[in-house]
């Protein structure tokens, strides 16, 4: 201090208020230094009786966690928390929720403004640590934002526990995943390949379909499930054979024929996710597929849909089998990449599929509606080991889909036991029981004998393999609340069908004609115009040729003639003395434009034989010689003075 004031002092400034300043500067300094330390030392020692689990976003158990906290009741006497109506996030399947609103969430059918009633979620706000009190224990949950996002992505949870071991923390988050397991029971988790960032996005939870709802030949479902569930838990089996632990499904066919249907109604069956990748997609390299392929789960379905459409590209593999593109389909591979960035390559698939980083455990589908295009290194067993046949509609699924659509009136007792003994062994030709929702529609209910007949009637009237289910469905879906007249009607609209399909391919044909003879006349008028241009520049070549030989003919004839005067004349000329020769010459250039013209004679001659040359040959000749006269005559009147010139260079030569 007295330094500051010894500092200070011959400035003349009041020393008294500066002082006090600094003093209240370092107190204060060193007050809150003191206060940070010790809440760090305290926190620091609170921690050391803490047990911390994290958990990230991109991993299960945070779904797990974030859905048991919104189903606590303490967060519904939380003084701060968030409040959310999103469906994006993973966690929207929760559907309960604790505190005042709850008596909203009442199940209900009711839309509002043609949507239905939103549901209100509370979480964790972020950047606050909450306590709640769970089995003895006491909890800090804190939330923290790690990098924005509108949809809360990126946040990251922290749970806390004052215990000797983790057992506590180990039995929360197994409840929280049963808890969300039982929740998510009915619904299917879809998840879709990212190229940009080579990783997998959410995209929605779907309610499961019933296997019955897929109308397929008798035994193929059955087959699949019972090929799938045995595959899953066979893992050791495979491990003691030195099998790669990996199954693919190869699901070919018309399209609507229900081969992704199964697929989703499969998944729902045996409890596992999708994770779709569309091969086509824009970006999609040999790298990102391997690194998407390594990146999924242990247990899930990965689907390629479309597997054929990879391959329009014309990527396939070389004579020797080594996967690499060859030369010829480079060039469109190059320029399929120059239009989406696309770089995928058949060996690129071959080895996501199998090769050293493949994940194990997943069940490949792939479905494609041109089996014919497909590689057969692809589609081999060990990459592809069961193939599944989609055609169209039978009778048979025809009558199946049919009663998959109209629900039946219950049974007596007596009907039951008489409709149990002739059960049918498929359960898509069981009909459906009444939907447990009420006013879902307004369907007439029919007893389960008419509607089994109706079904029959109604599988009858539709040709074998000639329409594709989804039509069948379309058609259905029209009628759903008249089944009677749905039966009535089918033939009429078999018909209808028959002819839109008859004025469809004829349109096609058409357009395929129409768009063939445009090539073809575009491929003439291309050629013709080639042609033309061909022989324009032959002509063109020709008169060249021509007024080439022309002017050596003339040169040669002119250097005849000059010649020949030069020896008329020579002897004449000895004795002229050679200032006169220099006056004539001057006169005879002053004399007329065609004296000049004789001075460049040979390219005159040659201008008019390029604008004569429709004329004849023989009128050409008399042409020349009169010209070669006229020239001659004037070359009479020059031979004077040019003459010696000549005759001294020929002397000289
Ligand atoms: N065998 C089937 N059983 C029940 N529904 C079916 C069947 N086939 C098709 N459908 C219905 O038709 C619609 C289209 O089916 P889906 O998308 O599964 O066909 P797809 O074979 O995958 O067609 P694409 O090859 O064009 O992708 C769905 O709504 C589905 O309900």
């Amino acid at each position: 201090m007295d330094a500051v004031k010894g500092l200070l002092s011959p400035l003349g400034v009041g020393t008294g208020a500066i002082q006090d300043t600094l003093k209240l500067v370092v107190i204060g300094g060193t007050v809150e230094t003191a206060r940070r330390a010790s809440m760090s030392a305290w926190s620091g020692f609170i921690d050391s009786f803490f047990l911390t689990a994290h958990f990230s976003p991109d991993d299960y158990p945070y779904d797990w966690l974030m859905h048991w906290l919104s189903k606590q009741p303490a967060w519904g006497r939380s003084r701060e928390f968030e409040i959310t109506t999103r469906s994006v996030n993973r966690n929207s399947i929760t559907t309960d929720t604790t505190g005042d609103v709850e008596e909203e969430e009442e199940e209900d059918d009711g839309l509002v403004h043609g949507r239905k009633k939103r549901k209100v979620q509370f979480m964790p706000s972020l950047d606050t640590t909450h306590t709640i009190y769970y089995r003895g224990h006491w909890l800090r949950i804190t939330r923290t934002k790690r990098y924005p996002d509108a949809y809360g992505h990126g946040a990251s949870l922290k749970i806390s526990v004052v215990a000797r071991n983790n057992d506590i923390l180990k039995k929360l988050v197994l409840e929280a995943k049963r808890d969300y397991e039982k929740d998510a029971e009915h619904r299917v988790h879809i998840f879709l390949a990212d190229t940009t960032y080579s990783c997998w996005r959410w995209n929605g939870a779907r309610q499961k379909r019933p296997m019955s709802s897929i109308v397929l030949q008798p035994g193929v479902k059955d087959m699949l499930l019972a090929d799938c569930k045995d595959f899953l838990a066979s893992e050791e089996w495979y491990a003691e054979r030195g099998i790669p632990f990996r199954r693919g499904y190869l699901l070919h066919g018309v399209p609507g024929s229900g081969k992704t249907s199964l697929i989703h109604s499969l998944a729902g069956e045996l409890g596992l996710d999708i994770y779709v990748v569309s091969l086509s997609s824009k970006g999609m390299s040999d790298n990102t597929l391997t690194t998407l392929m390594g990146n999924v789960p242990q247990r899930c379905i990965l689907l390629l849909e479309d597997l054929d459409a990879a391959f329009t590209r014309g990527v396939s593999r070389d004579e020797k089998s080594t996967g690499a593109p060859t030369a010829a389909t480079e060039e469109t591979a190059k320029a399929a990449e120059a239009t989406d960035g696309s770089t995928l390559s058949l060996s690129g698939l071959l080895n996501s599929l199998d090769g050293v980083a493949a994940a194990e455990g997943r069940l490949l589908f792939a479905t494609t509606n041109h089996i014919e295009r497909l590689d057969p290194a692809l589609s081999r067993p060990g990459r592809m080991d069961v193939w599944i046949n989609f055609t169209h509609a039978t009778k048979w699924q025809a009558e199946g889909i049919f009663k998959c659509f109209f629900p039946y009136k219950p049974a007596t007792a007596a009907t039951t036991s008489t409709s149990d003994s002739v059960k049918p062994k498929d359960a898509s030709q069981k009909n459906l029981p009444l939907p447990k929702r009420k006013h879902a529609h307004a369907i007439p209910l029919l007893t389960e004998a008419e509607i089994s007949d109706l079904a029959k009637q109604f599988g009858e009237a539709i040709p074998e393999n000639e329409l594709s289910v989804a039509s069948l469905q379309g058609y259905l879906l029209k009628n759903k609340t008249r089944p009677r007249q749905c039966v009535e009607e089918v033939a009429e609209w078999v018909i209808q069908e028959r002819e839109t399909r008859e004025k469809l391919k004829k349109e096609k044909a058409e357009r395929e004609a129409k768009e063939k003879k445009e090539a073809e006349e575009k491929a003439k008028k291309e050629k013709d115009e080639k042609d033309a241009k061909e022989k324009e520049e032959k002509e063109a070549k020709e008169k060249l040729e021509k007024k080439e030989r022309t002017k050596s003919k003339k040169r040669s004839e002119v250097t005849a003639k000059s010649d020949s005067s030069t020896i008329t004349s020579t002897a004449s000329t000895e004795s002229t003395p050679a200032a006169p020769v220099t006056e004539q010459s001057t006169a005879s250039e002053s004399t007329s434009s065609s004296e000049s013209e004789t001075s460049t004679g040979i390219d005159a001659d040659t201008e008019e034989s390029i604008t004569s040359e429709e004329e004849s040959d023989k009128d050409k000749a008399k042409e020349v010689e009169a010209k070669k006269d006229k020239w001659v005559a004037v070359k009479g009147a020059a031979t004077t003075a040019v003459t010696p010139i000549i005759a001294s260079d020929d002397d000289a030569s």
